[in-house]
């Protein structure tokens, strides 16, 4: 069974125009899946979309079997789909103590979210774990991301939607927070992400879906997909 599922999904803003505009995929469990895509393609109003953000017009959203399409936000993550945002993926006043804390707050009565999944995260991300009474404000932007990472998996997710992680990180922090993602996957959470970073993305994914003009339009393993002509693709005329 798909870990996460998106069939004929459509959606847009307010009256607008469909930006996602009938997008199905299926996502294998404990897989890395990369969306990338040209500026404007859609790639962040579809992880929108999954994560209940935007109002889903047509299609349906599953996580593990369980249909979530009408669920709010909230739910969703009580569901298993968790998400973090690319921009105020956490609360800059608070610690990463009080991030942590505030994580949880809403998610009581999902399995394995508790002290033993906090364990578990703080041990992936010991940077983190290390500093509990530091200001979230304070930290690096590579540090942040871990902190955001952290605070979603301790709802212990099936499926994580990451919006553009390595956006405005240097070249060194970019390629730790995709180490981070791999160190994600390999506890057995499916990652979809999101990235304009295309070499980074494909270096961690297993595979990869092209998005041009809110439609899939090639989706191959990342090793395909880094031999494939991404310009052409990118660029590509569509109807
Ligand atoms: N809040 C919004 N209201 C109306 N239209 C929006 C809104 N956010 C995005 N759009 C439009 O949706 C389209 C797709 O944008 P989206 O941000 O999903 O693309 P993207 O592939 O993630 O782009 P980028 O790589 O630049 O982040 C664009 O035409 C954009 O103008």
């Amino acid at each position: 069974m798909a870990a996460l599922s998106a069939t004929d999904l459509r959606a847009g803003y307010g009256r607008g125009d469909d930006i996602v505009r009938g997008i199905s995929l299926d996502q294998a469990p404990e897989t890395i899946l990369a969306v990338i895509g040209p500026n404007g393609s859609g790639k962040s109003s579809l992880v929108k979309t999954l994560a209940g953000l935007l109002d889903i017009r047509a299609g349906r959203v599953a996580v593990t079997g369980r249909d979530v399409t009408r669920e709010t936000p909230a739910k969703r993550v009580a569901a298993g789909l968790a998400y973090v945002p690319q921009e105020a993926n956490v609360f800059p006043n608070l610690t990463i103590g009080e991030n942590l804390k505030l994580a949880t707050e809403f998610l009581r009565g999902r399995a394995g979210v508790g002290p033993e999944q906090r364990e578990r995260v703080l041990g992936l991300f010991p940077e983190i774990g290390a500093r509990l009474k530091t200001r979230a404000g304070d930290l690096s932007g590579g540090q942040r991301q871990m902190l955001a990472f952290a605070s979603a998996l301790l709802a212990n997710p099936e499926a994580l939607l990451l919006d553009e992680p390595s956006a405005g990180l240097s070249p060194k922090i970019v390629g730790q927070t995709m180490e981070a993602i791999v160190r994600v996957r390999e506890t057995g959470v499916t990652v979809l992400l999101v990235e304009q970073n295309v070499a980074a993305a494909l270096d961690v994914a297993d595979e990869a879906v092209v998005l041009v003009a809110g439609q899939v339009s090639l989706r191959a393993s990342a090793s395909d997909m880094k031999a494939a002509d991404l310009g052409a693709l990118f660029f590509a005329k569509v109807a």
